[in-house]
């Protein structure tokens, strides 16, 4: 081996000149939705009508009772009365219609994923191509070149931006993907990721079935949007301002929960399994030792009413858990309620909806004498996984628009 000229520095040195000095935060939201809203209240008709199944009026009356009790109000769909009757195989379970959701989901998640995209990165103030990563995750499709790829073209990022396409990690698909932005933004000096998630319900869509719960949940409860986060640390003064510093980021499994939410492609779009009595349960009896192992290492010995929330609104049942469990003032766990009230359970998207939800109503709270510095956004999904982020809230988080 050569001698190494004097000036040449560590690897030590290069390693730490690589990194970026202060934390990952993020810089700019967006979300979109499709343009079909159906409100709760008049989907049941629309969805019996829509799979040929008034006849079945004992289980229309049960959709309709259960209805009411998941927090929803609205939410809005890709798929309309007209693309269910392009596909009557959509509402039987039993024929192959996997391809043909494919399909369709190949062409409408990008488009949705690019619209949620393009307000992130006019919200952010700089170039498309100045992304250098993108992180693109959704439950909605199995494809390569996939949304990750599209979205080159679609908004005009570098043909270098650096991709990963993370398929199939259920609800905690946004806090997943917000995770590894964190770690690329803190570990690659001036790097600006775009995150992206986006969900389309068609891949779970079926006609109704007696005797089968998660059917009239898989229905009732998830909507279609997607939402757009750019991440980046150390700020470029005066054209980026940093929303959210974030500070930490971890993930853990339930013990013996592994059944409670699972989820598989099938010849038929999705299948898989919602323990709906057990997922409220378990989350209530981890959600302290989670909050704990997330902020006892920091310090930050704040009371959980003395913080923002950002929590992924699995239905009303589990955020009424959540909040008996920590005991929490109504305003706290709001945002979710929103968000779930407005949209549904978007799976990995909601929490980018809830993040922007939160910013408002933050905003609003510091007008009024003072908003919380530091929050949690918690997440949860197939395993059961839970996902935390410490969150802290910056002066500009505040003033800006
Ligand atoms: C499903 C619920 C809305 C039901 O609310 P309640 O428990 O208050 O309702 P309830 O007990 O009065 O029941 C209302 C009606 O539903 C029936 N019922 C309730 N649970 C049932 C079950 N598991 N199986 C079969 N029937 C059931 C009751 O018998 C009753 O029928 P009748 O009216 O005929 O007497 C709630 O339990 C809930 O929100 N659970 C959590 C949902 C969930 O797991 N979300 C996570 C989504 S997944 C996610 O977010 C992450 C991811 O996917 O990755």
């Amino acid at each position: 081996m050569g001698s190494v000229p004097a000036a040449t520095p560590s690897v030590r040195e290069i390693c730490r000149a690589q990194r970026a000095d202060g934390p990952a935060a993020v810089l700019a939201i967006g979300t979109a939705n499709p343009a079909h809203c159906v409100p709760q209240d008049e989907f049941p008709d629309f969805y019996f009508r829509a799979t040929n199944s008034d006849h079945l009026t004992a289980l229309k009356g049960k959709f309709k009772r259960v209805f009411q009790k998941l927090g929803v109000e609205r939410r809005y769909l890709h798929h309309t009365e007209e693309l269910l009757r392009a596909h009557p195989e959509f509402l039987d379970d039993e024929a192959a219609s996997l391809d043909a959701r494919l399909d369709i989901v190949a062409t409408a998640v990008p488009e949705l994923a690019a619209e949620a995209s393009k307000k992130a990165i006019a919200e952010w103030g700089r170039p498309a191509a100045d992304i250098t990563h993108l992180v693109v995750t959704t439950n909605s499709g199995a494809h390569i070149p996939g949304v990750d790829f599209r979205l080159i073209a679609l908004l005009g990022l570098r043909p270098s931006v650096r991709r990963t396409m993370l398929y199939l990690n259920g609800c905690f698909a946004g806090s997943a993907a917000l995770r590894l932005a964190k770690d690329l933004a803190e570990n690659n000096r001036g790097a600006r990721v775009l995150v992206v998630c986006a969900e389309l319900t068609l891949m779970l869509f079926n006609g109704p079935k007696e005797g089968s719960f998660e059917r009239l949940i898989h229905q009732g409860l998830f909507g279609d949007g997607a939402g757009a986060v750019v991440v980046g640390a150390d700020p470029l003064s005066p054209v980026e301002h940093a929303l959210f510093e974030m500070v930490s980021a971890a993930q853990t499994v339930i013990p013996d929960s592994g059944d409670a939410i699972t989820m598989h492609i099938t010849k038929g779009g999705f299948g898989g399994n919602i323990s709906t009595r057990e997922v409220p349960v378990f989350i209530g009896d981890n959600v302290e030792r989670c909050l704990h192992d997330s902020l006892e290492p920091l310090g930050v010995g704040a009371k959980w009413n003395d913080l923002f929330w950002a929590v992924h609104p699995g239905s009303s049942a589990i955020l009424d858990r959540i909040d008996t469990v920590l005991q929490l003032e109504p305003e706290k766990l709001a945002a979710s309620r929103r968000v779930l009230s407005d949209y549904g359970n978007m799976f990995g998207v909601t929490i980018i909806f809830v993040l922007d939800e939160l910013r408002r109503r933050l905003r609003e709270q510091e007008g009024v004498g003072g908003a919380p510095e530091w929050g949690v956004v918690m997440t949860f999904g197939p395993g059961l996984t839970v996902e935390t982020m410490v969150l802290h809230a910056t002066g500009h988080m505040h003033a800006s628009p």
